[in-house]
């Protein structure tokens, strides 16, 4: 596998991110997974320094003044972060990564950060499947189901702006396409790396006359 790769998954709350992520990180090697900073509670089930760090406010804003995340946003009412130096050591390690960043965090890495980076948006297939794997999930407070709801509106009306559109219907279905959009990215980059595209773009442009 090519390493080197940021594969950026973004989409509603609810849409099925952490479940499509998780399995198809089992199917494929060369691969980890982006743990990040958040100040929210943490779910049951989820565990510490898997899912995500779970630290305070004070904390949070002590780890943004000492410039530890390589971008990070207020989402859903709660703080998030991604770890530069995770993401450095990663890189150096010759890993690709994934991560699981909001919509305005994922189009900043696109636009701001200096890696290759891919952007994959998974969205339920409607609004109202998407109620219904959140108050399935139960992890949320009404207050809390009813702003990540909100957010959903214009989270989706974003869509246009990513690299692939993942429709989370079936979930084995979604584990193989967000590992078949891996697979398809990394040939791409590898034949781009090891210059065939170009030498593609000679042949093509060789005068036959
Ligand atoms: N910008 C940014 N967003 C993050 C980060 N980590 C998680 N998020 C986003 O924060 C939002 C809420 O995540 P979470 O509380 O786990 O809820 P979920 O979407 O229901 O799984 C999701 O859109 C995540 O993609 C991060 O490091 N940076
Ligand atoms: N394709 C699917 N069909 C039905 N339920 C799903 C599907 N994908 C995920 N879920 C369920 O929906 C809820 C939200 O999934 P989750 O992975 O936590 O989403 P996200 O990380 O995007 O917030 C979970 O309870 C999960 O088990």
């Amino acid at each position: 596998m090519t390493g080197g790769v940021l594969y950026v998954v973004s989409g509603p709350s609810g849409a099925g991110k952490s479940t499509v992520i998780k399995k198809a990180l089992d199917k494929v090697e060369g691969f980890t997974f982006s743990v990040s900073y958040t100040t929210r509670e943490k779910r049951p089930g989820e565990i510490e320094g898997e899912d995500y760090f779970f630290i305070s406010e004070e904390e949070f804003h002590e780890l943004k003044e000492q410039g530890e995340f390589l971008e990070y946003a207020e989402v859903h009412g709660y703080y998030y972060g991604t770890s530069k130096s995770f993401i450095k050591e990663k890189l150096d390690e010759g890993f690709n990564i994934v991560l699981d960043v909001d919509v305005q965090g994922s189009l900043n890495i696109k636009k701001e950060m200096p890696y290759d980076s891919v952007l994959i948006f998974v969205v339920p297939p409607s609004y109202k499947e998407l109620q219904k794997r959140l108050m399935g999930r139960g992890t949320e407070n009404e207050k809390d189901l009813k702003k990540r709801l909100e957010d959903s509106k214009w989270e989706i009306q974003r869509m246009e702006e990513f690299d692939y559109l993942l429709e989370n219907n079936d979930v084995p279905e979604s584990v193989n396409r967000l590992i078949s959009i891996i697979i398809a990215e990394q040939l791409k980059i590898s034949r781009i790396k090891d210059g065939l595209e170009e030498k593609v773009d000679k042949f093509f442009k060789y005068d036959f006359s």
